[in-house]
């Protein structure tokens, strides 16, 4: 069984009718949009912010009804997916370069699920390159100052070799770490770039994790 699709739509039998849910990004998120649209055509009532325009265009042709987010005071619950994922409930995410406005979907989010297959668990943080998303203007300057920082940043560049920019106008240097030993400190050191707009650390962030394994879904619970 595929595990994202495992996690995903597991992750869907949360929600409620009259929610409003965010909406995610990524290739996990993809089936707990699918099941969304599934109970909006079964009459559901449900209002989507989404968090990247890949995933507006998804659920637009899920006819899933969207909303700006500041339009609304608060989420229900946000249903993202994550590149890693530590016992601490600490993530890299960005993998999709969705990650700033992931990040203020979750801050507005009364409860936030991850879903991920079960390779995205780690022990320690790191492996997976650490996006930034760094201003466009002078992004150069600021990667400059990553590199003296011994951070290890790559310019993201798309699949025909440009840069690749977010839905913000913003570019992301993903940073090459290998191991975060101290993933508070170093979300606190990359605050201090002015160039740096966001990070992909998002540090306790959610209150459930749903693996896929293949065989039954694990449900971790964050009691933060
Ligand atoms: O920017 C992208 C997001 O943070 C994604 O949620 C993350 O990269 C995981 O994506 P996927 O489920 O496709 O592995």
């Amino acid at each position: 069984m595929n595990e994202k699709k495992q996690a995903g739509e597991y992750a869907a039998g949360f929600i409620k009718d009259g929610m409003t849910i965010g909406l995610g990004t990524g290739s996990t998120v993809y089936y707990a949009l699918a099941k969304i649209g599934e109970f909006i055509e079964q009459g559901m009532t449900l209002k989507g912010v989404a968090t990247s325009t890949a995933t507006a265009r998804i659920a637009n042709s899920m006819h899933i009804p969207l909303i700006d987010l500041n339009d609304t005071e608060k989420i229900d619950l946000t249903i993202d997916g994550a590149d890693e994922i530590d016992p601490k409930f600490n993530g890299i995410k960005g993998g999709g370069g969705a990650l700033l406005r992931e990040k203020l979907v979750a801050n507005a989010s009364d409860k936030i699920i991850w879903v991920a297959g079960h390779t995205k668990l780690v022990q320690k943080l790191g492996k997976f390159p650490l996006p930034v998303e760094v201003l466009s203007f002078g992004s150069n300057h600021t990667g400059r100052l990553l590199e003296k920082e011994h951070l290890h940043p790559i310019l993201r560049k798309t699949k025909t070799g440009e840069t690749f920019y977010t839905d913000s106008g913003n570019v992301i240097y993903d940073l090459h770490l290998d191991e975060i030993a101290e993933p508070g400190k170093l979300a606190e050191r990359l605050k201090q770039f002015t160039g740096v707009v966001e990070h992909g650390l998002f540090l306790a962030h959610p209150n459930v994790v749903i693996t896929g394994t293949g065989g039954s879904v694990v449900i971790r619970e964050n009691k933060k």
